[in-house]
């Protein structure tokens, strides 16, 4: 026993990485998150492409080599997520789709599957159509201004078109819409803060700290956001109506399967509830606000997905599914902006096996790996000019000779986004109504927008853009 103990350590310690301090790691300067990120990025450049890092006596290995990732992805036994972030998602996620491992995991995943089929996914597209014209009329009240932070708005957009569609409830119009959106801010800064302070990661430590409160007061409120929710849909929900149709949104689906076969019960329903909220909201709301900054510094690029609007839908008809699938050049541009801005930059698991890295390094069973996608997507081994906006990187011709795991703004393998093809439309809905009404010049730029990790990937300062309304 004592020793594999050893050997583990061993192991470990070959792992090359930046210097650690005795009990407290390699993260002892205190430092606002986008320094942090920064200076994560600083590190996988120096080390590439695997490094270790120590949060106080914990081991965490980070990788960013596509043969690498591929290794730890396409395997199941690495299926478990990480404890960053269960420690992170847990009090409010619980054990939902995103943290769950095992038979839950894969029995939910088969069950919530159908809820993004292209069938169900198909009508959605009339809900992110009005959500983008509500969206289009608030960029419109403030485009007199030298620039609009995007963020706000946007949020509201993504939560919407989210209620609209997988919840089959409008939240726009109602009065306890504004509050959440506040809420989920709150729960963000108080992630922050956990990043900033470390030690207060550490369930013990954080529990006794003056932070706690005020973060499970945050949780109840997100919590009780979701009872009303379900409540509230349960209450308009006609069993025999939707019986024999299996096509249904995330509640409905879970509302029926709780009904028919009761293969999940009310605690089930709200944690994937949350869970999904959780995974669809910001990560969506990011992507197109950094989607805007980098088409307004690019207008040639923001011209050319205009006219492709223009060519295929017109300037004011309502897109279609069939519509939206055409627009080949704007889905270029979303997926390298989603390889720029991949919002979310880094994936935590636990090796269920040991695995021995390409360049030779073995990592023990047990041990946890972060997969810094966002670096991936940014070194220069793996890309030519690789902070270059070029939506052409993604022409057929151009990934034809890509290593499959270079590019993974939605993972790979079984634990793939289940939303992908959702988060897609939304984005590319969105896009078409915005690009049709406005011309977007640059206020902040590649250069300086200061981003963090907050689980998804933020920028520290908001977005800044300025409107200007076509004629
Ligand atoms: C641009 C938007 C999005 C990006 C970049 C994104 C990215 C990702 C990534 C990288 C993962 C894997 C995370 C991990 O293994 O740690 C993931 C998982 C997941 N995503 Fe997304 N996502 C997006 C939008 C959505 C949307 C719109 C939904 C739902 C409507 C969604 C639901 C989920 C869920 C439930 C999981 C967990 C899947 C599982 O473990 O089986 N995501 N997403």
């Amino acid at each position: 026993q004592r020793k594999q103990y050893n050997e583990v350590w061993k192991y470990i310690h070959e792992i090359p990485g930046p210097p650690a301090v005795p009990l407290i790691g390699t993260n002892y300067k205190l430092m606002p998150s986008e320094l942090i990120f920064a200076r994560e990025r600083e590190r996988m450049r120096q080390f590439y492409p695997i490094y270790k890092s120590w949060v106080l006596i914990f081991p965490f290995v980070h990788l960013a080599g596509p043969d690498d990732v591929e290794l730890i992805l396409n395997k199941s036994i690495h299926n478990t997520k990480g404890i960053s972030h269960r420690i992170m998602l847990e009090d409010w996620l619980k054990t939902g789709l995103v943290i769950s491992s095992g038979p839950k995991w894969h029995k939910r995943r088969k069950m919530l599957t159908p809820a993004f089929h292209f069938n169900v996914l198909r009508n959605f597209v009339e809900v992110f159509y009005k959500e983008s014209e509500a969206l289009v009329e608030s960029f419109r009240k403030h485009c007199g201004e030298p620039y609009i932070d995007v963020e706000k708005y946007v949020n509201q957009y993504s939560l919407y078109a989210f209620s609209g569609t997988s919840l089959g409830m409008p939240l726009r119009e109602n009065p306890k819409s504004k509050g959440y959106l506040r809420t989920l801010q709150q729960y963000k800064w108080h992630l922050s803060y956990r990043i900033e302070h470390p030690w207060l990661l550490i369930p013990f430590i954080f529990k006794r700290s003056s932070a706690y409160n005020g973060f499970m007061k945050t949780i109840k409120k997100l919590h009780e956001f979701s009872e009303y929710i379900i409540d509230e849909r349960t209450k308009m929900f006609n069993y025999n109506e939707h019986h024999a149709n299996t096509k249904l949104p995330l509640l409905d689906l879970m509302l029926h399967i709780k009904q028919t076969s009761g293969d999940i019960d009310d605690e089930g329903i709200k944690e994937e509830l949350d869970t999904f909220i959780g995974a669809a909201h910001d990560t969506t709301a990011m992507s197109i606000c950094f989607t805007l900054m980098l088409l307004a510094n690019n207008q040639t690029i923001q011209n050319e997905i205009y006219q492709e609007i223009e060519s295929i839908i017109g300037d004011s008809k309502p897109p279609s599914y069939n519509d939206l699938a055409e627009l080949k050049y704007m889905e270029r541009c979303i997926k390298e902006s989603l390889r720029l801005y991949p919002t979310v930059p880094v994936m935590n698991r636990i090796l269920g096996e040991q695995v021995v890295t390409k360049s030779g390094y073995t990592i023990p069973k047990g041990c946890n790996v972060l997969i810094n996608i966002y670096d991936m997507h940014r070194s220069c081994q793996l890309w030519e000019n690789p902070e270059k906006f070029d939506p052409d990187r993604f022409l057929p011709e151009n990934t034809v000779n890509r290593h499959p795991f270079a590019y993974l703004p939605f993972s790979a393998g079984g634990r793939n986004c289940i939303g992908q093809k959702y988060a897609i439309l939304e984005l590319k809905t969105a896009l078409c109504v915005i690009l049709r009404n406005f011309i977007l010049e640059p206020v902040d730029t590649p250069q300086n927008v200061m981003c963090k990790n907050q689980v998804t990937l933020r920028p520290a300062n908001g977005i800044k853009v300025k409107f200007v309304p076509r004629v």
